[in-house]
């Protein structure tokens, strides 16, 4: 399963009915829903982490992945646009990313 494949079978079960699937619910509830969803799951994996809880850590990470593409799905942004922006940064290390950023703030 990569990314592409998730955001596909996302895309396809948001037109399912909210009663047959989590992702047409979490759509129906509205942004501010999904997007609170991803805030606690990007939580729930922070802890795993200071906590070494490594199983955990790898089952909230599915589940924030998951979040952060529908609540990208509910913005009508595609997985290729973030793909691009990544991509555009390989040119630069991470410091230099950052510091053009500072730069143009
Ligand atoms: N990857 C996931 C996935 N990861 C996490 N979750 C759901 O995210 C929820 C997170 O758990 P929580 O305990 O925080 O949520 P909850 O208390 O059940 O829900 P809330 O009332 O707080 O919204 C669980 O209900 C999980 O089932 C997911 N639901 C769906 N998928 C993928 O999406 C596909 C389509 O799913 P449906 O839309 O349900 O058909 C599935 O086949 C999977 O591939």
């Amino acid at each position: 399963m990569t990314l592409e494949d998730l955001e596909t079978r996302i895309a396809q079960r948001a037109a399912a009915s909210p009663e047959d699937s989590y992702t047409a619910k979490l759509i129906a509830r509205g942004i501010n829903k999904a997007a609170q969803k991803l805030g606690e799951e990007a939580t729930e994996a922070v802890i795993a982490a200071v906590t070494h809880d490594r199983a955990e850590l790898v089952k909230e990470s599915a589940d924030l992945l998951y979040h952060l593409l529908v609540v990208l799905k509910a913005e009508g942004v595609p997985l290729s646009e973030v793909m691009a922006e990544l991509d555009s940064r390989t040119a630069q290390s991470g410091l230099a990313e950052k510091a053009a950023r500072k730069d143009n703030a």
